[in-house]
C-alpha cells in the first residue's frame, strides 16, 4: 500500500522542499495550501511530471471544517495518511509584547498551534494500529525560537513554537503504543519567504551571520531532516526535538 504524506503549507519554502523530496522517496503527497493555488499547482505538476503522485488541496488548517475536508479528500484520492508534516507557521511584524493585540496572539496561535492539534488529531485517527490503521509518523516544524525567544522581537511566535515542543512531547507519549512516532524539527535561520513578513528585509542575512556554521540554511536541508524523522532509519526516535540550525 502507498505511503501517503500530508504537508501543511506545502506549496513553498520548507513545505515545498519536503513535498518534492517526499515524492522522490516514494510517498504520494498532498500539498496543502491556503491561498497560493498557482504555486501549489506548479509543484503538483512538477511531481507528476517526475512520475510521482500528488494532489493540491486548498484548506486553512487553522479552521476545523477545512481540516476535516482536507483529510477526507486525502482518504478519497490517495488513501489514508501515513505521514503528516505540520509545517504551517506565520511570523508577524517585529514588535514588543505591550503593542500586540489579543487578535494577533489568537491569529498566531490558531495558525501555528491549533492547526497542529487539528491535523494531528485527524492523522492519529487514521494511523492508529489500535483502530485498524498501519501506524505512521508525524513531524512538527517548530523553531529554535522556542529555545532563544526569537531574539525578543516576536515573543508571540516564540511562545507558539514552545507550545509545539510540548505538543510533540505529550503526543508522542500518548500514541507511542499505537504505532505512531511524533517528532519535531526546530529549524534555525532558513532562506524562505517567511522572513519577508517580519518587516526587516535584511534581518535574515543579519541573523545568518550569527550562525556558528557561518551561513543560513536551505529549505532542502530541513526537508532531509524531516524525511529522516519519518523514515525507517529513525525507527526508535520519538518525542525528539531535533535542532537543525547550524549550532545556533
Ligand atoms: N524560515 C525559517 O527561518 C524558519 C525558522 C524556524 C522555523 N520555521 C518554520 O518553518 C515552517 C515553514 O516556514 P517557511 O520558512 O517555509 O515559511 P513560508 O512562509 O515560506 O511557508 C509557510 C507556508 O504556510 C502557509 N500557511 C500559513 N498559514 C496557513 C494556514 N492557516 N493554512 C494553510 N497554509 C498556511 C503559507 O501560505 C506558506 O505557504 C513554519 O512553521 C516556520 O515557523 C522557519
Amino acid at each position: 500500500m502507498n505511503q501517503v504524506m500530508v504537508v501543511t503549507g506545502g506549496s513553498r519554502g520548507i513545505g515545498a522542499a519536503t513535498s518534492l523530496l517526499a515524492s522522490r522517496r516514494g510517498y504520494a503527497v498532498c500539498i496543502n495550501y491556503r491561498s497560493d493555488a498557482d504555486a501549489a499547482e506548479r509543484l503538483r505538476a512538477r511531481i507528476v511530471a517526475e512520475g510521482g503522485a500528488a494532489i493540491a488541496v486548498q484548506a486553512d488548517v487553522g479552521v476545523e471544517a477545512d481540516v476535516l475536508r482536507l483529510f477526507a479528500t486525502v482518504d478519497a484520492e490517495l488513501g489514508p495518511v501515513t505521514a503528516l508534516v505540520n509545517n504551517v507557521g506565520i511570523l508577524e511584524t517585529q514588535g514588543k509584547l505591550v503593542d500586540m493585540s489579543a487578535e494577533r496572539f489568537q491569529r498566531v496561535f490558531t495558525t501555528n498551534v491549533v492547526s497542529c492539534l487539528l491535523c494531528s488529531r485527524e492523522a492519529v485517527k487514521r494511523m492508529s494500529t489500535l483502530s485498524g490503521g498501519r501506524g505512521g509518523g508525524i513531524v512538527n516544524v517548530g523553531s529554535g525560537a522556542s529555545r532563544h525567544g526569537a531574539g525578543g522581537v516576536y515573543v508571540d511566535y516564540a511562545a507558539s513554537k514552545g507550545a509545539i515542543d510540548v505538543l510533540t512531547l505529550g503526543l508522542s507519549k500518548e500514541v507511542g503504543a499505537e504505532g505512531i512516532r511524533v517528532n519535531c524539527v526546530r529549524p534555525g535561520i532558513i532562506y524562505t519567504d517567511i522572513h519577508a513578513s517580519g518587516g526587516d528585509p535584511d534581518r535574515v542575512d543579519k541573523l545568518a551571520a550569527t550562525v556558528p556554521m557561518q551561513r543560513g540554511g536551505q529549505p532542502e536541508e530541513i526537508a532531509e531532516t524531516i524525511l529522516w524523522l519519518l523514515g525507517p532509519q529513525s525507527s526508535y526516535v520519538s518525542g525528539a526535538l531535533v535542532d537543525a540550525g547550524g549550532a545556533r
